[in-house]
């Protein structure tokens, strides 16, 4: 039997949701004789747009200045069979998109909604070697966890997966390319801060990064009530912080902004529709809203958002909770991140009080 498996899938007995951690750890090393030393060229990052951990490696690549050094394939946002022919197979995941030019539409894995297009801008055929699903790269690599997530860091090389964990790609784009990186002096895991950033970086992912899925894939009340009301504190927490603080772990930018940020991204359009998630709106928070708008805002890091895919892929891919597959019209949540931010305020007061 297959071992094939996704995140809903990995569920309590009490019908909460329960990540499983990520297989492929290996790191991108500068020692001697280091099995992932850096080199311009040779690494490739598959992902989804949609994805939010998929979207830290994107952030990272595009604030360092990394787009020409290290190479990337956006795959399709809608999940769907990764096996079609083989009827006992029902796995259904990442696919990669249909070359340009082709007219072919889909429905979603039930066989409802849509149609759904093939090709969609910014989304190609693997570039690298023939294979329809993300989960051709992890059979190639001999993968035998069954669970075939993206962002995954690939060797062109070696031919096999680096990393598929972004909380530690993330680490590696920002330390270990620098000789090849337009912005090699932005650090974005300051030693100063570290211990900050574990500190935030912890209770962050278990109730929001984490926790958006934990309410949304609940499958008792008792699992949501716990996620909701943990989701609930942490969002007042976090805007508690953006109030008087620039960033999540300090006065500059750092990795636990590049983990924060593709959550509250989505968080209007997608979490508090399709994951229960309605306690709170980033709209209706001004020091998110603004913090948002400020990182948006930075360069490189609007090309890394495409609320359309984002959209796509959450209300349609898991047809168990989104039947039709219909995708809500919301609140232009990207439109409002174009607006002038007021961050200096937060800032300017934080030198007052200094100075006082
Ligand atoms: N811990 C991983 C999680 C990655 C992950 O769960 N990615 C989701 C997309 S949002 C995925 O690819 N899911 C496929 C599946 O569950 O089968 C990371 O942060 O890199």
């Amino acid at each position: 039997m297959s071992k094939a498996r996704t995140a809903l899938e990995e569920m309590g007995k009490d019908g909460s949701f329960k990540r499983k951690d990520s297989a492929w750890r290996s790191w991108i090393s500068n020692e001697e004789g280091a099995e992932f030393p850096p080199e311009s060229g040779r690494y490739h990052l598959f992902v989804a747009a949609a994805c939010p951990w998929a979207q830290r490696t994107l952030l990272t690549r595009a604030l360092k200045g990394l787009e020409d050094a290290i190479s990337t394939t956006v795959v399709h946002p809608t999940w769907r069979r990764t096996r079609p022919d083989d009827d006992e197979d029902k796995h259904c995941g990442w696919v990669f998109g249909a070359p340009k030019g082709s007219d072919e539409t889909f429905k979603n894995s039930i066989g409802l909604g849509g149609p759904f297009p093939c090709h969609m801008d910014g989304c190609e055929p693997n570039p690298l070697f023939e294979s329809k699903a993300v989960r051709d790269i992890y059979e190639k690599a001999k993968d035998t966890e069954g669970k075939y997530t993206v962002p995954i860091l690939w060797d062109k090389k070696k031919e096999t997966i680096v990393s598929n964990e972004s909380a530690e790609i993330i680490q590696m784009l920002n330390g270990c390319f620098n000789e090849f990186a337009k912005n090699p002096k932005l650090d974005l895991e300051p030693e100063e801060l570290k211990e900050e950033m574990a500190s935030v970086d912890t209770w962050i992912y278990n109730t929001l990064n984490n926790g958006v899925y934990r309410c949304g894939f609940a499958s008792s009340q008792k699992a949501y009530e716990t996620a909701i009301t943990e989701l609930t504190d942490s969002f007042d927490r976090v805007a508690q912080i953006l109030e008087k603080q620039r960033f999540i772990a300090g006065d500059q930018i750092t990795l636990s902004d590049i983990r924060l940020f593709p959550t509250l991204l989505r968080f209007d359009e997608v979490y508090i529709v399709y994951f229960k998630c309605n306690t709170r709106a980033v709209r209706h928070t001004p020091a998110i809203l603004n913090y948002c708008r400020e990182i948006y805002q930075m360069a490189g890091v609007k090309g890394t958002v495409d609320m359309a895919q984002i959209k796509m892929h959450y209300y349609t891919s898991h047809p168990h909770l989104n039947k039709f597959s219909i995708i809500p019209r919301g609140p232009n949540f990207a439109k409002l991140l174009e607006a002038p931010h007021d961050r200096n305020l937060v800032a300017n007061s934080k030198k007052q009080k200094v100075e006082e």
